[in-house]
């Protein structure tokens, strides 16, 4: 059967990840806004975000595959970053990161005929030292801006790792093997 599926994302990482699994998909992104309740627990955000972007869209097209995405890194403090203001707030996040472990956790929401299933993707990484210097200069290459935690692995973001544990496309923003086993479930 043939099945009209929408990724609700704006982020080309995860057009071209969906890719991978998916022979024929829309894109359309879910502009709604990513405030979050205060009593919401850090490990619990990615999964919230990811079924607002999610519903916002299958309450659209109601007869839809609907899928929705979100990323965000947590510090070993238990911190939330999600993407920097600016250089600065760039600089600050990267300097958190800087010689330590953080998980990046990557919720997902599917839709599908008025049902939403959820599920949250963890990936922990762990980052060199690095110097202010460095800091700066990965700043200057533009990458960080768009990027939850302000780096981008799939990038120049690479050198700032020392290694992970987990899905590497997890980190980029869609854990795709778990993503395509739950679409099975779902609609075979
Ligand atoms: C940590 C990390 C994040 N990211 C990206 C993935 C996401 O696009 C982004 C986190 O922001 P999100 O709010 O999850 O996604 P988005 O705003 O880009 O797209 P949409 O909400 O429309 O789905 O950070 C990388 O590309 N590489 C990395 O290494």
């Amino acid at each position: 059967m043939e099945y009209d599926v929408i990724l609700a994302s704006a982020s080309p990482r995860r057009k071209e990840l969906m890719q991978l699994i998916c022979p024929s998909f829309r894109v359309i992104p879910a502009d709604c806004g990513e405030a979050v309740p205060e009593a919401l627990s850090a490990c619990d955000v990615p999964g919230f975000l990811s079924f607002q972007k999610c519903k916002c869209i299958a309450d659209v097209y109601q007869k839809a595959v609907v899928i929705g995405c979100d990323t965000v890194v947590t510090t070993a403090d238990g911190e939330i970053l999600g993407k920097p203001k600016d250089k600065e707030d760039a600089a600050r996040m990267l300097r958190l990161l800087s010689g330590r472990m953080h998980t990046v956790d990557t919720g997902v929401s599917i839709s599908y005929k008025g049902h939403t299933d959820t599920f949250t993707e963890t990936t922990k990484v762990w980052f060199k030292d690095l110097t202010d210097e460095e800091i700066e200069d990965y700043i200057n290459t533009g990458e960080p801006m768009d990027k939850a935690g302000a780096y981008g692995i799939q990038g120049e973001g690479t050198l700032l790792v020392d290694k992970i544990e987990g899905d590497f496309f997890n980190v980029v923003g869609l854990p795709v093997s778990k993503l395509a086993i739950k679409l099975h479930e779902m609609l075979d």
